[in-house]
């Protein structure tokens, strides 16, 4: 049933809406404002009422909009009028929506995703905007509600002072009251003579104060405060109005509200879904992921098409792994992905980036359908890409594609021979069998998908792949997916931005421009994007720097707010919360023995029924998959004798990922076992204080080696432990037995002094040796 709201339901009746609403009134229906919505069946009855000679009017053009608001009908129920507000917002969110996507778009998907996403906008809009409003003296929500506004009107009148302060109207009494409605009368007279005609219609944001509203309508905002008062709305002209209070006043005004959408520039996502000139848009290629079960030929037949593309290119072309590359058939060209396996599929998915028009899934025709082969299938269908199944390994005696076609009919997809719509192709990918019917079939699937682009304008897309270089710096793939991507186009990936330096495609070569479809590998971003981050390019570099730096505030806002992960510091709470009864941790060490040795210890210990779940453990530096991991078992990473790599520092410390270092496996043991009861010792770090020379060395019995030394570095203190240093080498550790000055016991000597020392336990002191003093001192974590 369609809506419409009380003022639009006049201005097609050409009347007034007071009009509508008395005549409402008659027939027993209550609206609460002109912006109350009608349905169709009272439209119906008002319109008879109204089309009854005696009572039609025409619409007048300067409305004395005033009397209209006196003459507001007054809500007989709170509730009814609550309900109507509801639908009031409502209908002005559908309204907002549909002028917003009214332009001809990509196609369906793209039409379903930006309405979701500009809805989704909306609310964080609004939400946004409400809590601006909420800080304002409840100015919104009471002209939400036209009965309470009358119940404050009737107690401003009434002389309540202690619930009347806000209304001035309280104060002077009838008479004072009556002389200045006289004056202001007047003043409005005059003025309207003097003033600027209104406008027609106002574009407005939710927030904006009632100088800028009144700046708009060509107004003084006294007029406007006026306006508001006499609806009891108390606010000043610097206060901030809510959606309704705002299209109440403006429609007082009879002029037409129309709420303006911001942009959110830092969301990528509307630079997806620009408006389309359909003049622009032409035939692209289509993007195809290989999925499929384990061993069934993924990575052959990504092989097998890659030979193939290396045979097209010029004779002596290498083809770099860059993500995906390109494949001509008889002048069409197909992109693959060349990264195998729904996982990655599905993570470029979560990351926002709806890369593959196509999914071919690989079934080896003497294995048939397997659990992953159902995955990948599912992950197809809820990113609603078409599938094409190939039936690989027919080459083999073994093989059964029927049984595989059989299989798959109860995952709906239905052979055509067999009456359905999903084609099969039966291909051998190691002896290179029916490959090309299979790439035709792509085409077929492609033609009908109606795959277009529009190449003109700025490049928008997704990343492939990244990685770090040690010489080139981050690496990226990209997948154009609309526009043209430039040489020197200024870019924001992800949360990170820079200038492309150096664009090469899948054979090598360095191309200056890329259109849609076309995977590219880029040079000049200021740090590695991820896999599945979207794209935009921007007119110049600055722009670029601003929105990923707004991005990258966002990103760790979001992540401080989401991410709760396990540390050492924070284990014991977690466990006395209850959230734990396993400590996951990941165990890296230089060596087979060390890790095998230090698992079994950490295995050991016991704290209260907790028990160390070692989810993972290897041989060399701590890397990405091992952040990964930990990140998604809410695990800690131990290393021992090994350093995280530079990427895995980067992403421990965006995941908040706990990862400890040790080159003892006691101090492992120990820190995870204090940890665990809630003991961790607070951190230390070493401070050398001073530094001596030996100049003498004597001999006693009984007390061994005592040197005599000149402090000329700092300060010697009694209670320092000390290093025992001979020609840059460490040759002991530990902690002075005594300090002395002439024959006294000192607690320090100060630099430029001679001392006399002996080390605690150790006598192998010679002449230039130094001892170096130092603490320990806390630090915070
Ligand atoms: N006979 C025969 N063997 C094949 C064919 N395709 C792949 N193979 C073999 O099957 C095995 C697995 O192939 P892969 O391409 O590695 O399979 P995958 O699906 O990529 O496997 P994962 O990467 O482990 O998921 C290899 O030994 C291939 O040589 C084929 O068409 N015929």
């Amino acid at each position: 049933m369609s809506k419409k709201r009380v003022y639009e339901f006049a201005k097609e009746l050409n009347v007034e809406s007071k009009e509508v609403l008395k005549q409402a009134k008659d027939l027993g229906i209550e609206y609460a404002s002109h912006m109350s919505s009608m349905t169709d069946e009272d439209m119906k009855r008002v319109k008879q009422n109204l089309q009854q000679p005696t009572q039609a009017k025409p619409k007048q053009n300067a409305a004395p909009k005033k009397e209209e608001a006196k003459n507001k009908p007054q809500q007989s129920q709170k509730k009814q009028s609550n309900q109507n507000n509801q639908n009031q917002n409502q209908q002005q969110n559908n309204k907002n929506q549909k002028q917003t996507s009214s332009k001809p778009k990509k196609n369906n998907s793209s039409n379903n995703k930006q309405q979701t996403n500009k809805q989704q906008n909306n609310k964080k809009q609004n939400n946004k905007k409400q809590s601006k409003v909420e800080n304002k003296p409840k100015v919104a929500k009471r002209t939400t509600n036209e009965q309470e506004r009358a119940e404050m009107r009737k107690q401003s009148t009434s002389g309540r002072r202690n619930k009347g302060r806000r209304f001035r109207g309280t104060r002077g009494g009838p008479a004072g009251s009556k002389r200045r409605q006289g004056r202001s009368r007047n003043q409005e007279q005059q003025q309207r003579v003097s003033q600027k005609p209104l406008p027609e219609s106002v574009e407005y944001t939710e927030g904006m104060t009632i100088a800028e509203i009144a700046h708009k309508l060509h107004r003084e905002p006294a007029e406007l405060v006026k306006k508001l008062f006499m609806d009891g709305v108390v606010a000043t002209q610097n206060d901030s109005l809510s959606k309704d209070v705002i299209e109440v006043l403006l429609l007082n005004y009879d002029v037409e509200p129309i709420e303006k959408i911001e942009v959110d520039v830092a969301d990528l996502d509307t630079y997806f879904e620009q408006d389309v000139d359909e003049e622009s848009l032409v035939k692209r290629a289509p993007t195809v992921t290989i999925m499929g079960h384990v061993d069934h030929g993924k990575t052959t037949l990504l092989d097998t098409l890659r030979d193939a593309s290396v045979t097209q290119s010029e004779a002596g072309g290498i083809t770099q792994h860059i993500g995906a590359y390109q494949l001509d058939v008889e002048g069409e060209p197909i992109t693959f992905l060349d990264t195998p396996g729904h996982a990655a599929f599905t993570t470029m998915r979560a990351r926002g980036a709806d890369v593959t028009d196509i999914a071919i899934i690989v079934v080896a025709a003497d294995d048939g359908v397997m659990p992953q082969t159902v995955e990948a299938i599912n992950h197809a269908k809820a990113a609603d890409v078409p599938i094409i199944v190939a039936v690989n390994k027919v080459d083999k005696p073994e093989a059964n594609p029927d049984r595989v076609k059989q299989e798959l009919l109860e995952y709906e997809l239905v052979p055509e021979d067999w009456g359905g719509d999903t084609i099969f192709v039966e291909i051998s990918a190691l002896f290179n069998q029916n490959i090309e019917e299979l790439l035709e079939m792509i085409l077929l699937v492609a033609e009908v998908s109606d795959l277009k682009a529009d190449p003109t304008g700025l490049a928008v897309g997704s990343v492939l792949e990244a990685r770090l270089d040690r010489s080139k710096g981050p690496i990226a793939t990209l997948l154009v997916q609309n526009g043209t991507l430039r040489k020197g186009d200024s870019i924001v990936v992800g949360t990170t931005y820079g200038r492309i330096r150096t664009m090469v495609n899948d054979k090598a070569q360095q191309i200056q421009e890329a259109g849609p479809s076309t995977p590219v590998e880029i040079t000049g971003l200021n740090e590695t994007p991820k896999a599945g981050d979207q794209f935009v390019v921007f007119k110049d570099e600055k722009t670029a720097r601003q929105i990923a730096e707004t991005r990258s505030n966002e990103a760790v806002e979001e992540q401080r707010q989401s991410v709760n992960k396990v540390t050492l510091e924070n284990l014991f709470d977690s466990l006395e919360e209850g959230e734990l009864k396993e400590v996951n941790i990941i165990v890296k060490g230089d060596v087979q023995g060390s890790v095998e040795a230090l698992v079994g210890s950490l295995e050991k210990i016991e704290v209260d029924g907790v028990r160390i779940n070692v989810v993972h453990t290897g041989v060399g530096a701590i890397n990405e998959t091992d952040v990964t991991l930990a990140s998604a078992s809410h695990g800690i990473i131990i290393g021992f004798n090994v350093r995280p790599t530079p990427q895995a520092s980067e992403n421990a410390k965006s995941e908040h990922v706990d990862v400890r270092t040790y080159r003892v496996i006691y101090d492992a043991i120990d820190e995870l076992e204090a940890a665990m009861k809630g003991m961790l010792d607070p951190e230390y770090e070493e401070q050398v204080t001073g530094q001596a020379t030996v100049r003498e060395t004597y001999s006693v019995s009984r007390v061994g080696t005592i040197a005599g030394a000149l402090v000329n570095n700092g300060v010697i203190k009694r209670t320092s432990s000390i290093r025992l240093i001979r020609n840059g080498i460490v040759v002991h550790e530990g902690e002075l037995g005594s300090l002395r000055r002439f024959d006294d016991d000192v607690r320090e000597v100060q630099n430029g002094y001679e001392c006399g020392f002996t080390i605690e336990n150790y006598n192998d002191i010679k002449i230039d040796d130094v001892i170096e003093a130092y603490e320990m001192v806390e630090i915070e974590r």
